[in-house]
């Protein structure tokens, strides 16, 4: 698909490079955190930090989710203060990145460090038809693990 972007911090494509498929099958375009200085982020601060870029998916049938980077997450408990970033197809402003030290030591976040990724994800919006009973299903109302742990 093609995606309308706009470059609101002009180091992106000259310093640090734009944001691109790793590999043929990558799923996430890496997000950096544009800052002008390193950022410190002591265990348990959130910041929001921009990533100088803004998109336009235009189509209702389309969102963007911006999730953590793995390495980061695990090795250095960096992850998302909103745990998931969801894009609308209609949002034209920057894309924002909640960073969530949920570590127990201090992290510094460099100028153009990938810290995060947006992956396009297809969505159906629905049409809510009200009624007063559901047909009858073998789970019915049983969730959060009533069908036992093993
Ligand atoms: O990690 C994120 C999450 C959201 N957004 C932007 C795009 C999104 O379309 C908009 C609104 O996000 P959301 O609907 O999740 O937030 P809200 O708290 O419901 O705000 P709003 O009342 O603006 O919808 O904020 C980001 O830039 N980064
Ligand atoms: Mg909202």
């Amino acid at each position: 698909m093609h995606l309308k972007t706009r470059i609101l911090d002009s180091r992106l494509g000259n310093e640090f490079p734009l944001p691109a498929y790793a590999t043929e099958g990558s799923a996430g375009l890496d997000l950096r955190a544009m800052l002008d200085e390193p950022l410190t982020l002591e265990p348990g601060q959130t910041q929001l930090l921009p990533t100088g870029l803004a998109i336009h998916l235009e189509d209702a049938g389309y969102a963007a989710m911006i999730l953590p980077r793995s390495g980061l997450g695990h090795k250095h408990g960096i992850v998302l203060g909103n745990l998931v970033g969801l894009i609308d197809s209609d949002y034209q402003g920057q894309l924002m990145v909640s960073c969530w030290n949920r570590g127990n030591t201090t992290f510094t976040v460099e100028p153009g460090e990938r810290i995060a990724q947006l992956v396009i994800v297809p969505v159906l919006q629905a049409k809510l038809d009200i009624v007063d009973s559901f047909d009858e299903t073998d789970r019915g109302e049983g969730g959060f693990g009533s069908s036992g742990r093993s």
